[in-house]
């Protein structure tokens, strides 16, 4: 399985002590971005309000971004990114384990959001060299193994869509 090129788009809001997203740069497992016009087109943006789930049908476009922001500022930056002509994708019910978000469904951060994305994918090793810089890496693949390994079988969006209904 080839690997997939991971960018982000880098809001410059985080505390880059904190910020996951450096974290992988500093391995250079990413390339960052500052600026919307650099964003490879075509590729796929990982958008928590984004209408279609990410499902093994995207397996075959090569980059995927997500977006480093906070939280609060979410909906205010996805729609800029409309424009780019992206593919927006959400991910399925998952549970953050980073300690800031612990146990919650759906609210990953950048490194938790591309190692899912990468599982779903196929590419598992990717995902847990990803996982491997952080010290709670290991336990958001205990926390979602069930699912992942669930989601990374399904078809199409409409399965993934299935497949999370059993779990919430
Ligand atoms: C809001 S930022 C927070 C980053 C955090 N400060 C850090 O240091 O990693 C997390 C990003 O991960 C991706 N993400 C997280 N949860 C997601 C979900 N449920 N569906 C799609 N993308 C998600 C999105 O690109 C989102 O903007």
């Amino acid at each position: 399985m080839k690997d997939f090129r991971l960018h982000i788009y880098h809001a410059r809001q985080c505390d880059p002590k904190k910020c996951t997203g450096k974290r992988l740069k500093k391995f250079d497992l990413v390339r960052l971005h500052e600026k919307i016009h650099s964003l490879p087109k075509g590729s796929i943006l990982l958008d928590p309000m984004a209408e279609k789930s990410l499902s093994p049908a995207d397996s075959k476009i090569s980059d995927m971004i997500v977006l480093d922001c906070s939280w609060n500022t979410v909906e205010e930056i996805f729609p800029k990114l409309l424009r780019r002509k992206l593919q927006h994708r959400a991910l399925p019910y998952l549970l953050a384990s980073n300690p800031v978000n612990f146990g919650k469904p759906f609210k990953l951060n950048s490194a938790e959001a591309f190692a899912a994305a990468l599982y779903i994918l196929g590419n598992k090793d990717q995902a847990e060299k990803i996982l491997s810089k952080f010290r709670w890496g290991h336990t958001f693949l205990e926390l979602n193994r069930e699912p992942l390994e669930d989601y990374s079988k399904a078809n199409n969006s409409e399965d993934i869509i299935q497949i999370q209904n059993e779990y919430i």
